[in-house]
C-alpha cells in the first residue's frame, strides 16, 4: 500500500471532509455547518492522505493564539479535523500525518500545537501531554441552593434572539481570553461556529437559548443553552443543556448561575464542559448532588521547547536545567537552562549538570499549570537530579487559575 501524503485542494474538500465525518460516526452534516466548515478550513495547513484515487486520512491545523499563565498570547497550532478511513486503520497513516504536521508547524515557527483528543490515549506518543481538564456536571436543582454573592440581585438577565448572540456575547468571551491559560482566541468563522445551533447538534433539545447578564445597561455575561425537555408520571424532569456560561464578574456569574437552575419545567442543569476550578462549586450547598466527573481537555505538544518555555512567565523565580527527551521531535532533546519569573523568561541550551529529566509530554502537561511536576515526579514521570529543583520548578510552572479549552479546537 502507497499512501501519498498532500496538502488539501479546494476541489478535494467534499470528499475529504465526508471522510472525517463518517470516522466520527456517519451522522449526517447540515449543509449550513458544512459550508462554515469548508470556510474556515485552513487549506494550506490541511493534510489528507490518498489511497490512489480514495481520500483515507485528514488532519488539519489552524494558526491561532492561546493564553499561557502569566496572561500573555502565543502562538500555536490548533490541530484539529484527525481521521483514518476503518479501512486503513493501524497501518501507519496517523503517524506519517502527525511527522508532516509537526514538522510544518515548527517550519512555520509556531512553538505550540494543542488539540483535544476524541480519546486520550491516541496523542501522548507524538509528544502531546494532558494539559488541562474540564469537569462534567448534572446539577439536582431540586437538592441544592446558591449562596449568591453581594450585587447578584443588581444584575438583570434578559432573553436576546438568536440573531444578536453573536454581537452580545463574543466581547464578553473575548475579555475572558487573558484570564485563563489554554482560552483562545477565536478566529473569524470560529465565532460564528460557536452560535450556529446546527440540527445535529440539538439532539432532541430546543434552539440554542441565550440569555444576557446586564448591569447599568452593560452586558456583562452570558448563558448559552438548550433545553431537554422530559416528563415522569410524578412531574416535569427537563434538563437544561448548558454550552457556554461567561461573565466579567461574581455577582454577573452567580445570577446567570441562579436563572439557568430555576428554569420551570426542569430538574438538572447539565454541564459538559466547564473549568475544574469554575466557581459555581463554591456557590453550591452540596457538591454530592451534582455527580461532578473530570475529564481531560487540552493537550499540548511544545513543538519548539526553548521557544514554548520563553512565551509564558513563571509564578515564582526558577532556575533549572531541563534532560529533555524527545523521540519524535528530536530537535528539542538535550538540556535546556530556564530561567524565569512574573515578568519574563529565558531558556536556552547548555551543558550544565541537569536538574530535572523529563520527556517533552511531561513538559506539555504541566505548560498550562494544569499538572504539576510534582504530580508527575510522583508517578515516575519526572526525575529529579539535583535536591530541590522540583519543588522550585513545580511551585514556579503553576497557575492560580486552572486551564480550560472552552470547546472542541
Ligand atoms: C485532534 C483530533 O482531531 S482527535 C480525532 C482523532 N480521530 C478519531 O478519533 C476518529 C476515529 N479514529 C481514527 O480515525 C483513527 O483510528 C486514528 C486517527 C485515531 C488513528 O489512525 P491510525 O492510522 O490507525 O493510527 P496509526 O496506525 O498511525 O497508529 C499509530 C499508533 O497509535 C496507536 N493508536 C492509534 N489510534 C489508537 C486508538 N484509538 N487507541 C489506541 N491506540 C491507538 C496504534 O496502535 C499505533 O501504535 P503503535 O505505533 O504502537 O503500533
Amino acid at each position: 500500500m502507497t499512501i501519498e501524503l498532500r496538502v488539501l485542494r479546494p476541489s478535494e474538500w467534499d470528499e475529504w471532509y465526508q471522510g472525517l465525518t463518517l470516522a466520527f460516526g456517519g451522522i449526517p452534516q447540515s449543509p449550513e455547518k458544512a459550508a462554515l466548515i469548508r470556510e474556515i478550513t485552513d487549506f494550506d495547513r490541511s493534510l489528507a492522505a490518498w489511497d490512489g484515487a480514495e481520500c483515507v486520512g485528514s488532519a488539519g491545523s489552524f494558526g491561532m493564539q492561546v493564553t499561557v499563565p502569566g496572561g500573555g498570547l502565543a502562538p500555536m497550532a490548533g490541530v484539529t479535523m484527525v481521521s483514518v478511513s476503518s479501512t486503513h486503520r493501524r497501518r501507519g497513516v496517523l503517524t506519517s500525518m502527525m511527522r508532516r504536521q509537526l514538522d510544518d508547524i515548527r517550519a512555520w515557527g509556531e512553538p505550540l500545537a494543542v488539540l483535544t483528543a476524541s480519546e486520550p490515549v491516541i496523542y501522548g506518543r507524538f509528544g502531546y501531554g494532558a494539559a488541562a481538564s474540564l469537569i462534567r456536571a448534572d446539577i439536582d436543582t431540586a437538592r441544592v441552593r446558591l449562596e449568591l454573592p453581594e450585587g447578584t440581585e443588581s444584575v438583570r438577565i434578559r432573553k436576546i434572539p438568536a440573531k444578536d448572540a453573536l454581537a452580545e456575547c463574543e466581547p464578553v468571551y473575548a475579555r475572558q481570553v487573558p484570564v485563563r491559560p489554554g482560552m483562545i482566541v477565536r478566529l473569524p468563522g470560529w465565532d460564528r461556529l460557536q452560535y450556529l445551533d446546527a440540527p445535529e447538534d440539538r439532539q432532541g433539545t430546543s434552539h440554542l437559548q441565550t440569555v444576557l447578564a446586564e448591569r447599568d445597561g452593560r452586558t456583562t455575561g452570558y448563558a448559552l443553552f438548550r433545553i431537554r425537555p422530559g416528563w415522569e408520571d410524578a412531574g416535569p424532569k427537563g434538563r437544561v443543556e448548558i454550552q457556554d456560561i461567561q461573565a466579567d464578574d461574581p455577582a454577573s456569574y452567580a445570577a446567570l448561575c441562579r436563572y439557568v437552575l430555576s428554569i420551570d419545567l426542569t430538574s438538572v442543569v447539565s454541564m459538559s464542559n466547564r473549568p475544574v476550578d469554575d466557581p459555581w462549586q463554591s456557590l453550591i450547598s452540596d457538591i454530592r448532588r451534582c455527580n461532578v466527573r473530570v475529564q481531560d481537555s487540552l493537550h499540548v505538544r511544545l513543538v519548539e521547547v526553548g521557544a514554548a518555555l520563553e512565551a509564558r512567565t513563571y509564578r515564582t523565580p526558577v532556575d533549572v536545567v531541563l534532560e529533555v527527551a524527545d523521540a519524535f521531535c528530536p530537535w528539542n532533546e538535550g538540556r535546556w537552562r530556564l530561567t524565569g519569573d512574573a515578568k519574563g523568561a529565558s531558556c536556552e541550551r547548555t551543558s550544565d549538570a541537569a536538574d530535572l529529566s523529563l520527556s517533552v509530554r511531561e513538559l506539555g502537561a504541566v505548560y498550562l499549570g494544569g499538572s504539576s511536576l510534582a504530580e508527575l515526579a510522583a508517578a515516575g514521570r519526572v526525575r529529579e537530579l539535583r535536591r530541590g529543583a522540583l519543588a522550585e520548578a513545580s511551585v514556579a510552572f503553576g497557575s492560580d487559575t486552572a486551564p480550560w479549552g472552552p470547546h472542541d479546537i
